[in-house]
């Protein structure tokens, strides 16, 4: 890999575009890779290195010099190396006076310092105008060229112009800078490439949780009681009965508790009386996760789908039909056909089938590709109109699909009701509050607190004094 690297020619070393001369100071893996880069769209390199001779596998057509010749070739810096080797750079002071210093460091850990890196550089170096920029872009990316993830580089800093100049580099590169402002936004920064997947986490526990428990209590029904009172083997449930009750009932859950929130909101919106006011953090939190809540959910109900798919060529599922067929023919019986259970049946399969139709529709349009090419109007309408739709018909293929036995007394082990049972009743309270909420009287009221009407306006003044209760 690294051989490859020292191998590689810039391809444009001696374009006509000549751009300025960059310093990367630091000869490790991320100013190898950004000084190839830079070489590769006609900037010339000079590499500051502790030891110039002793570097190798640089790109070809970059310079080596120490640390303090190469501070003086050009007036951007970029400082490829790790905030805990910063400290020589108090001895280079007065060359660096006026340059233009980029810190790209990232920590190990979020806040593992009491001041952000840059600001910690700005103090060691206080004559330099310190950049934040690049620290989001990884070493490998730029070197494979493919930069698959994201090519946004967030750039802040106190000296607009030093700012600015950075993020013409960051073009050049054919990244996108964002200027976050200034050095201040350092710390947040540095946090981004620490956070993994933030909006993922609350979505991510929440069904974890929601999957052991389900498990846990079909396999207490199915197969624990099967057990302990009929003495029969029926841990083979474990593998793609359960986990198919399992999946489905996770997958209804999550999709009620994406629209859970929006209720909640309207409830308290309609109970203050004014839109004016904070919703809690909890409520916040839980509004801003509902995508990835939804595509989790979606993701539930494909493993359903799936599960559902091999039931026809399970080893126990043929074998009950074909003892059944024997049996009966034995017997000399059969059984009757009702009309009414085709008629569940049917039923059930076709509302899931439409449910999963539309829960696909609402991913796609979630995809960043297809929610670019509709209007807020026509997102809203998929998300919100479409996806209560989803949720309704996911209810009722649940609902149907207990049919008769629904409620049936029959049916509790251990005084346990189906898992399914369970699983409806966040659904239902979903869609009957929903319900409430649309009716015209209280959907007129709500609808104009949305516009700005106050029920009781001395809340919003004592907000703008800063005198509220939030
Ligand atoms: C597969 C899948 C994919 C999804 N993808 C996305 C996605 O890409 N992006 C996304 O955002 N969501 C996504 N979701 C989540 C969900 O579909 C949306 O958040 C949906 O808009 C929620 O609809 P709602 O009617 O509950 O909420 P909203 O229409 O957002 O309303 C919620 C609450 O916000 C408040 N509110 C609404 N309008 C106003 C207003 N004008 N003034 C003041 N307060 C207001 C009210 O209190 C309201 O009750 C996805 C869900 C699924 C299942
Ligand atoms: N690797 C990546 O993908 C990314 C890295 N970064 C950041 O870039 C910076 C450099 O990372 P990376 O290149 O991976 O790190 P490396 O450890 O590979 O390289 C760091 C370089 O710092 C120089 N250095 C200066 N003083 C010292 C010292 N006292 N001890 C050791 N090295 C010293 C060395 O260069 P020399 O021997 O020439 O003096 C060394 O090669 C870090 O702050 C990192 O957070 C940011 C985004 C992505
Ligand atoms: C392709 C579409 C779908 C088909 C063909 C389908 C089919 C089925 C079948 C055959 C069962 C009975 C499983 C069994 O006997 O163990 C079932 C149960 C169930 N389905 Fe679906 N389904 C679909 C989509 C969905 C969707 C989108 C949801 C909701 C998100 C959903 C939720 C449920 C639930 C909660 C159960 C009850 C699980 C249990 O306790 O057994 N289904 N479905
Ligand atoms: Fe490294």
């Amino acid at each position: 890999m690294e051989k490859a690297c020292a191998d590689v020619f810039p391809l444009t070393t001696d374009s006509s575009e000549k751009q300025e001369a960059i310093c990367i100071f630091g000869t490790g893996d991320f100013g190898k890779s950004l000084g190839l880069k830079m070489l590769q769209c006609g900037y010339s390199v000079i590499f500051g290195s502790r030891n110039p001779q002793g570097s190798s596998l640089l790109p070809r057509g970059a310079e080596v010099l120490s640390y303090s010749e190469a501070a003086l070739k050009s007036d951007i810096i970029i400082l490829a190396m790790h905030r805990e080797h910063y400290d020589f750079l108090t001895e280079l002071v007065d060359s660096l006076k006026g340059k233009v210093l980029v810190d790209v460091s990232n920590n190990r850990k979020i806040n593992q310092y009491p001041e952000s890196n840059a600001e910690y550089l700005a103090q060691l170096v206080p004559g330099a105008h310190v950049v934040k920029a690049f620290n989001t872009i990884s070493a490998w990316a730029l070197q494979s060229g493919t930069l698959d993830a994201s090519r946004q580089v967030f750039v802040c800093g106190n000296d607009s112009k030093a700012k600015h100049r950075v993020m013409d580099i960051a073009r050049t590169l054919g990244l996108t800078p964002l200027d976050q402002g200034s050095l201040a936004a350092a710390r947040e920064i540095e946090n981004y490439p620490l956070q993994l997947f933030p909006m993922w986490r609350f979505p991510f526990y929440l069904s974890s949780v929601l999957c052991v428990f389900f498990f846990v209590y079909c396999a207490i029904r199915e197969v624990i009681y099967s057990y302990v009172k009929e003495k029969k083997d029926t841990t083979f449930r474990l593998v793609v009965s359960i986990p198919n009750r399992v999946f489905p009932i996770t997958a209804l859950t999550l999709l009620a508790l994406v629209y859970l929130p929006g209720i909640l909101a309207a409830i308290l919106q309609l109970y203050r009386g004014t839109k004016y006011r904070r919703f809690p953090n909890w409520l916040d939190h839980w509004m801003l996760c509902r995508k990835q809540l939804g595509l989790v959910a979606l993701g539930f109900a494909f493993l359903h789908a799936i599960y559902t798919l091999v039931i026809p060529i399970r080893y126990y599922v043929r074998w009950r039909l074909r003892n059944g067929t024997i049996t009966q023919a034995l017997a000399n019986q059969d059984t009757p056909f009702i009309t009414s259970t085709a008629w569940l049946n049917d039923s059930y399969l076709a509302l899931g089938i439409l449910g999963f139709f539309l829960f696909l529709l609402l991913g796609i349009t979630s995809l960043p590709s297809v929610s670019n090419m509709v209007n807020w109007r026509e997102f809203r309408f998929v998300q919100s109109k479409l996806g209560y739709l989803t949720l309704v018909l996911c209810t009722a293929h649940t609902l149907v699909y207990g049919g008769k036995k629904f409620l049936n007394p029959l049916v509790l082990r251990w005084h346990l009701p189906s898992a399914y049972i369970l699983a409806l009743i966040i659904p239902c309270s979903v869609l009957v509050m929903k319900f409430i909420l649309i009716m015209p009287c209280i959907d007129k009221t709500l609808t104009r607190i949305r516009q700005g009407w106050e029920r009781n306006p001395k809340y919003a003044q004592s907000a703008l004094n800063g005198k509220s209760d939030i």
